[in-house]
C-alpha cells in the first residue's frame, strides 16, 4: 500500500494536497470581503486550547458555497470542537473564522441565527417536547410562518420518517431522536447546514435517503453542507471532504480525487498512509517544497473551488457549484438583520418551550408544590414547641410519694398572727409538677435516682428532705435569722442531665417557673402581701409574649431559608438540564440570546415561587395559625424576594457548575453555612463581632430580621429595620444575575 501510495504520489502533488502545517500565512490571503462570501466557511490558523491542552492546531479548512463538506476524523481528533467555534459555541485562543462571509458573533454577520442550521453531536432537544413541538420550536425561533413550518414539518417527517406527532421525545430511541434533531436543523432551509454525525444509528435505507436529501439541497438551493461522521466510506457522496487528525486537517480534497492520488480503493487507506506520514513526522517535511501560493498556507490545495464553473466530482454526483450564490444572499438578507437581544417570536417559543417543560413534568410538578408545604409543616409540627413528658425521678423523703393520695389542698398553708402554718407541703409542691413537660417517676432515694439518669431512664432527680415542711415554714417564719442547716434542708435539690442542653434547661426553668406559682399560691394563702412572693424584677412585654414557643422566633427565618433554597434548587437544576441537555448551545445557535433564556426562565420561575409563596403562607399563618402582627402583603413580599434572590443564586450555582452533582454540592455547600450563621437557629449577637458582620452581610440574615420585625412587631415597610432586608434581597439577587451574565458571557 505504502509501495504503490510512494509511486504515484509524488512530493509536490503531496505538498499541493497538504496545507497550513505551521507556516504562517505571511497576509491574508483576502483583502476584499467579497472573496469570503464564496467561501461558506473559511478557517485560518484556527487554535483552541482547553487549559494548556492544544486541541486545534493552527487548523485551516475552506468550505465553498453550495457543497456537501464531509470532516473525518477519529473520536477526539476535535471534530465537534471546530464545528462548535464555527457556529460561535465556543471561543477560539486564535486564528480566523468566517462564516457565509461574515464573522460569527459579528452585527449583520446573522450567525448565530437562522442563516445556519446546526445540528449537534447530543440530541440537544428536551425530553418533555413532542415530535411536532420540537420542530415547531426551531421553527419559531427562527421566526417562520405558522404555515411555513406547517408545510415544512410535513415534508420533513415523510423524508426523514419520523414517528407520529405526538410522541414525546423522551420515549423515542436514540435514531428516531437523531432524526428529529436533524428535522429541526433543516426546517428552515438554513444556507448553511451543520451536522455532527447526523446518520449515528440510522437504518441505512434512511442514511442513503438523507444524503440523496443533502446532495438535493445543495444542488437546488445552493446550500452548503458540513457534515462530520464516523462511517469515512460515507463520505464518498461528499464533494469535498477533510481528513483531520489530532487537531489538523490531513488533506482537504475531494473524494475521487484522493483516490486518485493515493491509488487507493477506498478512503480509509488514503486516511491510513496519511496518519502514517503524520505519526513519522513527514507532514512537516513539505514546508520545503514549492506551494502554488507561498504567500499562505491555507490557499496550498490541489483543486481550490474558486468559481462559479468548478466541477466537483464525486462518486455519486456530478454537480455545478458556486452559482448565484450573491442571488441566495440577497433574498435571504433579511435573515441578516442585526439580531435583536430581545425579539418576541423567540421570547414565545422559548416561554412555550419552557412551559411544556415543566407542565408535561408531572413529578416535579408535585415536588415542587407539595415539597414547600410539607417543609414548613414540618416545621411547625416538629420545631421549638415545648419538650413534653420529659421523666423525672422525684425522691420525695417526706412521704415517700409523688402523687400523695387523698391529699388535699385545704390546710396545707393556714395563716396565724406572727406567721404561717404550712403543712404536707411537698405533696402541694408536687401537684404543680403535674404539667404537659414533666412525667414524675417515683425513686426511693437519690442515689437510685442518679443512677436513672445515669441509665438515660430520667432527666433528673428532684429531691424534697425528711421534714421538708417543717425546714420551709422555718425558712418563712425565721427569715433572715434562719440557721444555714435549716436553709439547705429547706430548698428543693434537683440535679440535671445537661447533655441534652435543650432539656435540661428547659425543666430547669419550668421547674423554677412552677415553684414561683407554688409559693406565690402559699404566700397567698397564707395572706401576706400579694406580690411578696414575685421576683422583684417585674419583665413586662412589649412585643411578643412571655410563653411564645421558640417556633414563633424561628418562623421568619424558616419562612425565607425553604424559598430561598426552593429557588436556589429549582433554577439551578433546570438551566442545567437546559444546558446539559444541549437545549440552551443549539438554541443559542438558532439566534436566542442569553437575555431572552434569562428572561424568559425568570417568568416562569417567578410564576411558580409565587405559588410556592402563597402555599407556605398559607400553611403557616391560615392553617397552623402561626400569630402575625404585620401587613401580610409585606410579610408576602419579603418572602418572594427572597425566592427570587434564591433563584438568582442558583443561576449562578448553574453557571459555574458543570454538572447537577457539582451544582448540588455547590448549593448546599453554600446554603447550609448560610444557613447557620442567618440567626434561624441562635441570634447572631451571640457571634464574635466579626462574624456577626460577615453573618449580616449575607443574603437572607436581614431579611429575617426585616420579616420578623413585620410579623412579630406590625412594623411597616418604612422602617429602615424592614426595608434594609428587602434592599439586601435586591442587592443579591442582582449581584448574582449580573455575575452570571458576565460568565456565560465569557466562559464559552
Ligand atoms: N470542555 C472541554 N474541556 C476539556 N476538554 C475537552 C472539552 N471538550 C472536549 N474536550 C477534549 O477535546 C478533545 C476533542 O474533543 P471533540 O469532542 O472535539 O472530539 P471529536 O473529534 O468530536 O470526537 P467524537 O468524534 O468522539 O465526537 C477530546 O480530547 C476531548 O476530551
Amino acid at each position: 500500500m505504502e509501495k504503490s501510495y510512494s509511486r504515484i504520489f509524488s512530493t509536490v502533488e503531496f505538498t499541493k494536497l497538504c496545507w497550513c502545517f505551521g507556516r504562517k500565512a505571511k497576509r491574508s490571503p483576502f483583502h476584499s470581503g467579497s472573496m469570503w462570501d464564496n467561501y461558506a466557511v473559511y478557517v485560518e490558523d484556527l487554535v483552541k486550547s482547553y487549559g494548556s491542552k492544544e486541541i486545534l492546531k493552527k487548523l485551516c479548512m475552506k468550505v465553498e458555497r453550495g457543497i456537501i463538506y464531509g470532516l473525518l476524523g477519529a473520536s477526539g481528533c476535535g471534530k465537534t470542537t471546530l464545528l462548535s467555534c464555527i457556529v460561535g459555541r465556543k471561543r477560539f485562543n486564535s486564528g480566523e473564522i468566517w462564516v457565509l462571509g461574515g464573522k460569527p458573533g459579528e452585527p449583520g454577520s446573522g450567525i448565530p441565527g437562522p442563516r445556519v442550521g446546526y445540528m449537534p453531536q447530543d440530541i440537544a432537544l428536551v425530553g418533555e417536547f413532542t415530535i411536532k413541538d420540537a420542530v415547531y420550536y426551531f421553527g419559531r425561533i427562527f421566526g417562520l410562518e405558522e404555515s411555513y413550518i406547517s408545510q415544512r414539518y410535513q415534508t420533513l417527517h415523510t423524508l426523514l420518517e419520523l414517528p407520529p406527532d405526538d410522541r414525546f421525545l423522551k420515549n423515542c430511541s436514540g435514531g428516531q431522536q437523531r432524526r428529529v434533531s436533524l428535522a429541526a436543523a433543516l426546517v428552515h432551509q438554513p444556507e448553511l447546514l451543520i451536522m455532527d454525525e447526523p446518520t449515528v444509528g440510522v437504518d441505512p435505507v434512511l442514511r442513503d435517503r438523507i444524503w440523496e436529501h443533502l446532495v438535493e439541497i445543495t444542488r437546488k438551493e445552493n446550500t452548503s453542507v458540513i457534515i462530520t461522521t464516523h462511517y469515512i466510506e460515507e463520505c464518498r457522496q461528499a464533494n469535498k471532504i477533510g481528513l483531520m487528525r489530532e487537531g489538523r486537517l490531513l488533506a482537504e480534497e475531494s473524494p475521487g480525487r484522493l483516490l486518485q492520488i493515493f491509488d487507493t480503493d477506498t478512503l480509509e487507506e488514503v486516511f491510513l498512509i496519511l496518519s502514517k506520514r503524520q505519526e513519522e513526522g513527514r507532514l512537516d517535511d513539505i514546508s520545503s517544497y514549492p506551494v502554488a501560493d507561498d504567500q499562505n498556507n491555507c490557499m496550498v490545495e490541489m483543486m481550490p473551488y474558486t468559481g462559479s464553473t468548478v466541477s466537483v466530482t464525486s462518486t455519486v454526483a456530478t454537480m455545478e457549484i458556486g452559482h448565484g450564490s450573491q442571488d441566495i444572499l440577497t433574498t435571504k438578507d433579511k435573515r441578516r438583520m442585526p439580531r435583536k437581544r430581545l425579539d418576541g417570536n423567540r421570547v414565545k417559543a422559548l416561554m412555550d418551550k419552557n412551559w411544556k417543560q415543566f407542565y408535561r413534568n408531572v413529578t416535579g410538578i408535585i415536588f415542587l408544590l407539595t415539597f414547600p408545604i410539607i417543609q414548613i409543616s414540618v416545621f411547625v409540627k416538629a420545631v421549638g414547641d415545648d419538650v413534653k413528658s420529659i421523666p423525672l425521678a422525684i425522691v420525695n423523703d417526706e412521704t415517700m410519694a409523688t402523687s400523695c393520695p387523698n391529699f388535699d389542698f385545704k390546710g396545707t398553708a393556714v395563716p396565724y398572727d406572727d406567721g404561717c402554718h404550712f403543712s404536707n407541703i411537698s405533696c402541694r409542691f408536687l401537684t404543680y409538677l403535674d404539667h404537659p413537660m414533666i412525667h414524675k417517676v417515683k425513686y426511693d432515694d437519690v442515689e437510685s435516682g442518679k443512677q436513672g439518669v445515669m441509665r438515660g431512664h430520667v432527666a433528673g432527680v428532684l429531691y424534697m428532705s425528711n421534714n421538708f415542711t417543717a425546714y420551709a415554714e422555718k425558712r418563712v417564719d425565721k427569715g433572715k435569722d434562719i440557721e444555714e442547716e435549716d436553709l439547705e434542708l429547706s430548698e428543693i435539690k434537683v440535679w440535671m442531665d445537661m447533655s441534652n442542653r435543650q432539656i435540661g434547661q428547659a425543666i430547669k426553668y419550668k421547674l423554677i417557673d412552677l415553684y414561683r406559682h407554688f409559693q406565690e399560691d402559699i404566700f397567698s394563702d397564707c395572706k401576706f402581701l400579694p406580690g411578696f412572693a414575685k421576683y422583684p424584677v417585674n419583665v413586662d412585654f412589649y412585643y411578643g409574649h412571655e410563653d411564645d414557643t421558640f417556633t414563633i422566633y424561628m418562623l421568619p427565618g424558616s419562612l425565607i431559608t425553604i424559598m430561598f433554597f426552593m429557588g436556589a434548587m429549582m433554577t439551578s437544576q433546570t438551566i442545567i438540564t437546559d444546558r446539559h441537555d444541549g437545549v440552551w448551545d443549539r438554541s443559542t445557535v438558532a439566534g436566542v440570546t442569553s437575555l431572552e433564556i434569562t428572561l424568559t426562565h425568570f417568568l416562569l420561575q417567578a410564576a411558580v415561587t409565587l405559588v410556592q409563596v402563597s402555599l407556605v403562607i398559607i400553611t403557616a399563618f391560615a392553617v397552623f395559625q402561626m400569630e402575625y402582627n404585620g401587613q401580610m402583603w409585606l410579610i408576602f413580599l419579603i418572602v418572594f424576594m427572597q425566592g427570587i434572590c434564591g433563584m438568582s443564586y442558583g443561576f449562578w450555582v448553574s453557571v459555574i457548575a458543570s454538572d447537577h452533582s457539582m451544582a448540588n454540592t455547590i448549593l448546599t455547600g453554600i446554603f447550609l453555612p448560610m444557613m447557620l450563621l442567618c440567626g434561624l437557629m441562635w441570634p447572631t449577637e451571640a457571634m464574635p463581632i466579626g462574624l456577626r458582620y460577615f453573618a449580616r452581610s449575607l443574603p437572607f440574615t436581614i431579611s429575617i430580621e426585616a420579616l420578623r420585625n413585620v410579623s412579630k412587631k406590625g412594623w411597616l415597610i418604612t422602617n429602615p429595620g424592614v426595608y434594609n432586608g428587602m434592599c439586601v434581597s435586591l442587592f443579591w439577587t442582582l449581584l448574582f444575575g449580573l455575575v452570571s451574565v458576565y460568565l456565560i458571557k465569557t466562559k464559552r
